[in-house]
C-alpha cells in the first residue's frame, strides 16, 4: 500500500478514538475498508466491537495469527495536529491507530498476494481496559478460527524509525488495576476531632503502600505500585468524607501479584482500624505477562536482518498487555516498533512518526513469510 494511503487511514482512525468495548465507529470504519477489498479468499466475522479476518492460503498447513488492538484512552489530546481527535477527552495515546493501520495494510497486501498458509488478523477491543484479549480468545468465533502461532507489535516512542526490538522470554509484566474507596465522616473544617478525614487517610495510604514494594518484595523480583489518580472531598473548608485512589500494580513474576494483594489487604485492615473508616478494594482488570517463545523471536530477528530493518534486543518492561493471555495459550511473540516521539505512551502529546507505518507493514509481512517457510 502507498505511503499516502497508510497515512490517510491512520489519520482517519486517529480522529475517532473510542474506549474499550465502545469502538463502534472504529469497527464500522474497519469493516468498510475490509468489505471494499474483500475477495472470495477473505472471511470476516464480528466479535463484540472487534473483528476477525481469515484469509485462506493457497496450500495451507497452519494458521498464522496477527493481533492489533483498537481502543483508545480517556486522555485529552494536546498534539495540535490538523487531524487531532474529534472525540473530546479521548485520544489514541498508545498507538493503536498505528497498530490497526498496519494490520489493514498487511491484509491488503495478502489480498493482492494470496498467502501460502491461512492467516487470521485479529482486531481486538479493550486492551487498555477492561481487557478484550481473554474473552475474545475464549469466544466460539475465535476458537473456530484459532491460529497455531500468533504475534503482535506495539509502537515504541523512544526508538528511532527503522528499528524494531524484542526479546526471548518475558517482555511485559503481569498487571492488576487497583481501585480503593475510603469512607469516613465529613464535617466542618474547624472541627476535625468530630470527623474522620479521608484526605489524610488516603494521603498516608499512598505513601505507606510504597513500602509493600520496598520492604515486602525481593528487590531482585521487581514490582511496582503506581497511584495515577487521587480524589477526595467536595470543598476547601469541609473535611472529606470520602476519598478514592486509582492505580495499577505490576510484577515481573505471576506469583508476586497475589503476595502484593495479600500485603495490601493487611494495610487496608490496619488503616481501617487506625482511621476508623471503611476501605473497599477492587482489582479491576488483570493481565497476564507477555512471554515470547524464543524460536519465533529468532526467526523474527533473522527476517528483519534480511529486510534491512535494524533489530535490537529489548529490556523487559513494566508495561502490561492483555495479548499475554493469547501468548499463554498460543506460541508466538510481540515486538516493539520504533516511532520516534519525544513524548511517550499515554502522553497527551504523543506524536509517532508516520514513516514507521511502512516499516511496520514490512516487518509483519516478512514475519509471516518467515513463519510460512519455517518448521517451528
Ligand atoms: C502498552 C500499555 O501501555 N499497556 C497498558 C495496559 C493497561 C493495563 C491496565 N489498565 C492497568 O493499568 O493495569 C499499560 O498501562 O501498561
Amino acid at each position: 500500500m502507498e505511503e499516502a494511503s497508510l497515512r490517510s487511514i491512520r489519520r482517519d482512525l486517529h480522529q475517532i478514538p473510542e474506549l474499550g468495548f465502545k469502538e463502534t465507529k472504529t469497527q464500522h470504519y474497519l469493516l468498510n475498508k475490509l468489505t471494499e477489498w474483500q475477495t472470495e479468499r477473505v472471511h470476516i466475522r464480528k466479535w463484540e466491537t472487534g473483528i476477525l479476518v481469515r484469509i485462506s492460503g493457497t496450500s495451507p498447513t497452519k494458521v498464522i495469527g496477527y493481533r492489533a488492538d483498537i481502543d483508545a484512552l480517556p486522555i485529552t489530546e494536546e498534539t495540535g495536529l490538523s487531524f487531532t481527535s474529534t472525540h473530546s477527552g479521548k485520544m489514541h495515546a498508545c498507538g493503536h491507530d498505528f497498530h490497526m493501520t498496519i494490520a489493514l495494510a498487511s491484509i491488503y497486501h495478502y489480498i493482492k498476494n494470496p498467502p501460502v498458509d491461512d492467516l487470521l488478523f485479529i482486531f481486538q477491543p479493550a486492551e487498555e481496559g477492561p481487557g478484550g484479549a481473554l474473552p475474545m480468545l475464549q469466544s466460539e468465533a475465535f476458537q473456530e478460527w484459532r491460529p497455531d502461532v500468533i504475534f503482535a507489535l506495539h509502537i515504541a516512542p523512544e526508538l528511532p524509525v527503522g528499528i524494531v526490538s524484542s526479546r526471548e522470554g518475558l517482555l511485559f509484566a503481569n498487571t492488576s488495576e487497583l481501585f480503593l474507596d475510603f469512607k469516613g465522616k465529613g464535617g466542618h473544617a474547624a472541627y476535625p476531632h468530630l470527623a474522620k478525614d479521608m484526605t489524610v487517610a488516603a494521603s498516608q495510604f499512598v505513601v505507606q503502600l510504597q513500602q509493600i514494594i520496598s520492604r515486602g518484595i525481593d528487590p531482585l523480583d521487581s514490582a511496582l505500585i503506581t497511584i495515577g489518580k487521587m480524589e477526595s472531598g467536595y470543598v476547601q473548608n469541609a473535611i472529606a468524607e470520602t476519598a478514592r485512589l486509582e492505580g495499577t500494580i505490576r510484577t515481573l513474576s505471576p506469583e508476586t501479584m497475589p503476595l502484593i494483594k495479600q500485603k495490601l489487604q493487611q494495610l487496608i485492615d490496619g488503616f481501617s482500624l487506625t482511621y476508623d473508616c471503611e476501605i473497599s478494594v477492587d482489582y479491576g482488570a488483570n493481565y497476564y505477562q507477555v512471554y515470547n517463545e524464543a524460536s519465533y523471536v529468532k526467526l523474527f530477528s533473522e527476517g528483519m536482518a534480511q529486510e534491512g530493518i535494524v533489530y535490537e534486543e529489548a529490556p523487559a518492561a513494566m508495561t502490561g498487555e492483555d495479548f499475554g493471555y493469547m501468548l499463554k495459550e498460543i506460541p508466538g511473540f510481540m515486538f516493539w516498533l520504533g516511532v520516534d516521539s519525544p513524548y511517550g505512551l499515554h502522553h497527551a502529546q504523543l506524536n509517532p512518526k508516520e514513516e514507521a507505518l511502512s516499516v511496520g507493514v514490512k516487518a509483519v509481512v516478512k514475519t509471516i513469510e518467515k513463519i510460512v517457510s519455517s518448521h517451528v
